[in-house]
């Protein structure tokens, strides 16, 4: 069953911490965190202090979607704020096999992001040891954008791939999933989708069990 991972960019941050608290009384168990540094992405949005703030009033696994620019840098602070995942852009530094290496030494998993103009063979050789492989559907930088259908096609390639090698990556999808566009992302085979808009944007609660409601019909 597909996991719906609120990602809390969309979250209203006056009160951050109790919607968090709602999503997890909610039975999500995943929250996706984007960290932006205004030069991978052209925005900034949040870092390691406020993931430290949050991480002390949940046990929800935290997947901290990084975009920034060689991310290398941040490893040792990530993995002391609390996060759980640490997910990489394959196009935001030359050194992913060493940084793979670095999350897991600071025992976190570890992610890789691919934009929506970036091919699969670009992280073909990381495969086997990423946790998961994050398609974004949108380019990185902002919420509420509308999904580029044709980035779903790598999602059903990599999962053709992971059950041809025996890899054990999960799948997630990240921009524009809402309730129109979850049928066709549910078709793909992807483990994990990321929800800011259509999570946080009016009444959480109607909102995911909209969601689910999808996801139960399409599997
Ligand atoms: O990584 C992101 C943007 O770069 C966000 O996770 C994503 O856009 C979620 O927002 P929405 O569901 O509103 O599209
Ligand atoms: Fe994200």
């Amino acid at each position: 069953m597909i996991q719906i991972a609120p990602s809390i960019l969309s979250a209203d941050f006056n009160h951050l911490g109790r919607q968090i608290s709602q999503v997890e009384a909610l039975d999500v168990k995943i929250l996706h965190i984007d960290v932006m540094d205004g030069m991978f992405v052209p925005s900034i949005s949040f870092g390691m202090p406020v993931i430290a703030s949050i991480r002390k009033n949940t046990k929800l696994f935290f997947d901290v979607h990084m975009m920034v620019q060689d991310p290398q840098r941040y490893v040792e602070a990530l993995a002391k704020s609390g996060a759980d995942m640490m997910t990489i852009h394959a196009e935001a530094c030359h050194c992913i096999a060493d940084t793979i290496q670095k999350i897991h030494d600071h025992n976190m998993k570890c992610g890789i992001a691919i934009n929506p103009d970036t091919p699969i063979s670009a992280v073909e050789s990381y495969l086997q040891d990423a946790d998961m492989i994050l398609v974004m559907s949108v380019q990185p930088g902002f919420g509420g954008q509308k999904l580029i259908p044709e980035t779903l096609d790598k999602i059903t390639a990599l999962h053709r791939l992971r059950q041809e090698n025996g890899w054990k990556y999960l799948i997630e999808v990240d921009g524009g999933v809402n309730a129109d566009t979850l049928e066709s992302v549910a078709r793909t085979g992807v483990d994990i989708a990321v929800a800011g808009t259509a999570v946080f944007g009016g009444d959480i609660e109607s909102n995911l069990k909209k969601l689910r409601g999808v996801i139960a019909d399409a599997s």
